[in-house]
């Protein structure tokens, strides 16, 4: 039986800055098989809480612990523009261990990406970026998928088959966990939490369904 035991467990996180605190003990567990948004303000701590989750920053205090392999997609695109999109592959490929390229081929192709494998960042659009650096952060298959702001630049298409990529891996047993300001695509989500005054506290779904499904990105 497959176990539902959290593949991210998240306690009393705590992390200021020179500014003050901006996270103010953050609990959270996500269970195997989970589609979850956090949304809130600008300035809410969305992003400084993802980077804490992926182990990219460091907390004052509290604990996060993984269950498997982590994948991160932050805001900022992780491109370099002295690699074209075929080298980016390559060495993600390299850097995760993969005999192949095979998930990243079919990730491409799910998310219609249509930019040359030889062009560089710089020449692409910024939805094409933000595809590739998607990939990048999904090609090793992770078991939880922490996504920062994933659709930003996304046209409706590319938005759609990004909800059906997330609900692929949530039909895998993969976690998704994607930080938004915007709660349109709540309908969408196992669960919707916000973050406000530092802490998370999940929110009612409001499951109007078609009405949540028609918000552009
Ligand atoms: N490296 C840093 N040094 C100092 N202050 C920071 C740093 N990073 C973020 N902050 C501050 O912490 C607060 C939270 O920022 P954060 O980027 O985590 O919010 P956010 O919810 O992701 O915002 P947005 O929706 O605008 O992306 C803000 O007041 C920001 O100015």
């Amino acid at each position: 039986m497959p176990s539902d035991e959290p593949v991210l467990r998240v306690r009393d996180v705590r992390k200021s800055y020179r500014g003050g605190p901006v996270l103010n003990g953050v609990n959270l567990d996500l269970p195997p098989g989970r589609v979850v948004g956090i949304v809130g303000e600008n300035g809410a701590g969305k992003t400084t809480l993802l980077r804490v989750l992926a182990g990219d920053l460091r907390p004052d205090g509290g604990s996060v612990r993984h269950r498997g392999r982590v994948g991160h997609c932050p805001q900022e695109t992780v491109l370099h523009d002295a690699f074209t999109v075929e080298q980016h592959l390559r060495f993600f490929q390299v850097a995760y261990g993969l005999e192949s390229l095979r998930r990243a081929e079919e990730l491409l192709e799910a998310l219609r990406f249509s930019g040359s494998r030889r062009a560089r960042p710089a020449t692409l659009s910024g939805g094409t970026r933000q595809k590739l650096n998607l990939v990048l952060a999904l090609m090793h298959d992770p078991d939880v998928l922490l996504l920062d702001e994933p659709y930003q630049g996304f046209d409706w298409e590319t938005y759609v088959r990004f909800w059906d990529l997330a609900e692929e891996l949530r039909a895998r047993g993969r976690s998704v966990l994607v930080v938004s300001h915007l709660a349109y695509d709540a309908a969408r989500l196992d669960t919707l939490h916000r973050l406000e005054g530092g802490v998370l506290r999940e929110q009612e779904r409001v499951d109007a369904g078609v009405a949540d499904r028609t918000g552009a990105p």
